[in-house]
Order: structure tokens, then C-alpha cells, then sequence
């Protein structure tokens, strides 16, 4: 279990996580999703101790990570897959982190096994590919057999075999009842991945809710509505609890209410309707929406893209 409570990291006059208060549960897969700078790599340091809080306190199965005798036992972390002593092959590696911590060399070999890395072991971790370099990264995170998984971007630079790998391994890692908390910037990824989502923007918890809530809320769906009587729906629409946004004079995007209700009104109010149609949004979108305003590094669109031709 790990228990965040008001954590806020600053860097001079950069506010990198801002009172941020969440709790990553036993037997689940928790995502930690945000889009670039949103805080999560501060984050989960701070978790691990690497980073010292402006404010607030994190605890991990009860304890600062800090106070625990065996933190590899209870802590796997991969934060930096390329944190590695390139010269060393990735055994020799898991060997010397092992014989530094009191873990037995029989270790070492289970979990070079269960990363597929059995073919490589013997090869210097310097010549190691990006995906390489992540399972030897989960590898290393596996090897204390800890109570408490926190991985970041983990999938980064895998094949999607590689991604399957990650997805069913924290599966099972939560199913035995282990607390796993891994970050992405990819809705798509964490949908499939995790039971749980934390959702961070420029520091701050956006929404930290079941993936089933956060899906639910996802799919539900606009009504598109083009009638030349739109201004006049408009205010109906409104008094029956709906959002609406006007496109164009004779295009609105309805929330809030469904397609029957707003035939209805319509109906009775004897305006035309020459559009009536149920709009579902992606899961994609909806983190878009969620992130919209809190992303750090917008992509400029080239001058002539998206004009008119
Ligand atoms: N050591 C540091 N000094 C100054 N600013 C920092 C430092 N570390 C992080 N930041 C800033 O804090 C913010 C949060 O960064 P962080 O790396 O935690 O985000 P992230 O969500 O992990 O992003 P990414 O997906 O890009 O890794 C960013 O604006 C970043 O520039």
C-alpha cells in the first residue's frame, strides 16, 4: 500500500507536484496517468525517497521507504531504465545488486527467466536495446520479491509482445495481492492495463477513480442536433438540466440529456430537427478533455496544416 498525503515538490520557483493526496491499494494495477511534466516521475521518486518533499508525506506498507531494513523486499522500482552499469552483463548486474541486499543468487535466475531475458543474461547491459534495457529494469524491480511494485512508463520502448509481457505480469503481480503502480501517458495503454487510475496535470490530482468509472464516464455520449430552430432549443435544452455548445447557428453538441428527450422537446416545441444523433466520445478523448489546459508542451501545427484547400 502506499498512502500520499498533501505531497508538493518544488523547484525553485516551479511547482512540480502540488499538494497531491492519493492511495495506491493492495491487489490492484493503479495507473498513474499524465501527460509530459505533469509530475509523475516527481512523484513516484518522492515515493522512493529519491526526491525530498517541499511538503506532505508518503508512506509505503506504513513506513517512510526510507525506514524499512529491507527496502528491496518491499519496494521494486524501475524509474530509470538506463540507470545501469553499462560495462556489466545484466546477470552479473542482478548478482551484485543481490549480494547487496541478503537476496540468494537463485533469484537472479528467476526473475532473468521471467523477463525473458535468459538469451541475453550474458551480454553487457551497454549494447542492450531500449526494451532490453526495460526488462532488465523490471528485473531488477522483481528481484527483492517485494510486497510493492512502482514502475515508471514501463511499457516505454517495448515491442508489443513486450507490452503484452508487462500487461499480464502486473496482472498477476496484483492478483497475488501485491500493490503495483505504474505511470503512462497513454489512456489506451492504462484502460487495458489497470483496475485503477490517478490522473495528475501540471502537478495536481485530476481524477483518481476505478477504470470502470473512468471508462462509464467516457462513453457517454453527446447528442449532435441540427435543426434550423437551434436558438430556440437552446434554452429548453438548458432548463431540462442539458450543456450545450452551438457549433454553428444550426449545429449543437447536447450533453447532459439523451436523443428521445431531445426529440421530444423539440417536438413539442414544433421545431424541425434535421440532424438527431447519439455522438459517443473515446476514452481518449475524455483524457484529453480531463488534461486540456494542464498540458506543458503543446505541439505547434505547421502554418499551412489544417488550412482550407
Ligand atoms: N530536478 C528538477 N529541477 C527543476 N525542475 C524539475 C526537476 N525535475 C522535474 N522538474 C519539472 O517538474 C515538472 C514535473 O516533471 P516530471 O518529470 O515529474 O513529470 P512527468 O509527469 O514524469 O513527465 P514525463 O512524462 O515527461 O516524464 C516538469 O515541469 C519538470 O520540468
Amino acid at each position: 500500500m502506499i498512502e500520499v498525503r498533501g505531497l508538493t515538490k518544488r523547484y525553485g520557483d516551479k511547482t512540480a507536484v502540488d499538494d497531491v493526496t492519493f492511495t495506491v491499494s493492495p491487489g490492484l494495477v493503479t495507473g498513474f496517468l499524465g501527460p509530459n511534466g505533469a509530475g509523475k516521475s516527481t512523484t513516484m521518486r518522492m515515493i522512493v525517497g529519491l526526491d525530498r518533499p517541499t511538503a506532505g508525506t508518503v508512506t509505503v506498507n506504513g513506513a517512510p521507504y526510507a525506514r524499512h531494513r529491507s527496502p528491496l523486499t518491499e519496494v521494486g522500482a524501475l524509474l530509470d531504465a538506463k540507470a545501469v552499469h553499462t560495462g556489466r552483463s545484466a546477470r552479473n548486474h542482478l548478482r551484485a545488486m543481490a549480494a547487496t541486499h541478503g537476496i540468494p543468487r537463485a533469484r537472479v535466475d528467476e526473475v532473468v527467466d521471467m523477463t525473458g531475458l535468459a538469451s541475453v543474461a550474458r551480454r553487457r547491459v551497454g549494447g542492450f536495446s531500449l526494451g532490453m534495457g526495460q526488462r532488465l529494469g523490471i528485473a531488477a524491480a522483481l528481484l527483492g520479491d517485494p510486497r510493492t511494485l512502482i514502475l515508471d512508463e514501463p511499457v516505454n520502448g517495448l515491442d508489443p509482445e513486450g507490452v503484452l509481457w508487462v500487461r499480464g505480469l502486473v496482472r498477476e503481480l496484483a492478483d497475488g495481492g501485491r500493490t503495483v503502480f505504474l505511470s503512462s501517458h497513454l489512456m489506451s495503454e492504462m484502460a487495458l492495463t489497470a483496475d485503477h487510475i490517478v490522473v495528475i496535470g501540471r502537478g495536481r490530482i485530476l481524477a483518481d477513480a476505478p477504470v470502470s468509472e473512468i471508462v462509464g464516464a467516457a462513453s457517454g455520449t453527446a447528442v449532435r442536433v441540427r435543426s434550423p430552430g437551434a436558438t430556440q432549443l437552446i434554452p429548453l435544452l438548458e432548463q431540462e438540466g442539458a450543456t450545450v455548445t452551438a457549433a454553428a447557428p444550426d449545429l449543437l453538441t447536447v450533453t447532459g440529456v439523451d436523443s428521445a428527450r431531445v426529440g421530444e422537446l423539440a417536438s413539442r416545441e414544433g421545431v424541425v430537427l434535421h440532424e438527431l444523433t447519439p455522438v459517443s466520445s473515446t476514452l481518449e478523448q475524455a483524457y484529453m478533455e480531463l488534461t486540456a489546459g494542464s498540458v506543458e508542451y503543446h505541439s505547434t501545427a505547421r502554418p499551412d496544416a489544417g488550412s482550407p484547400s
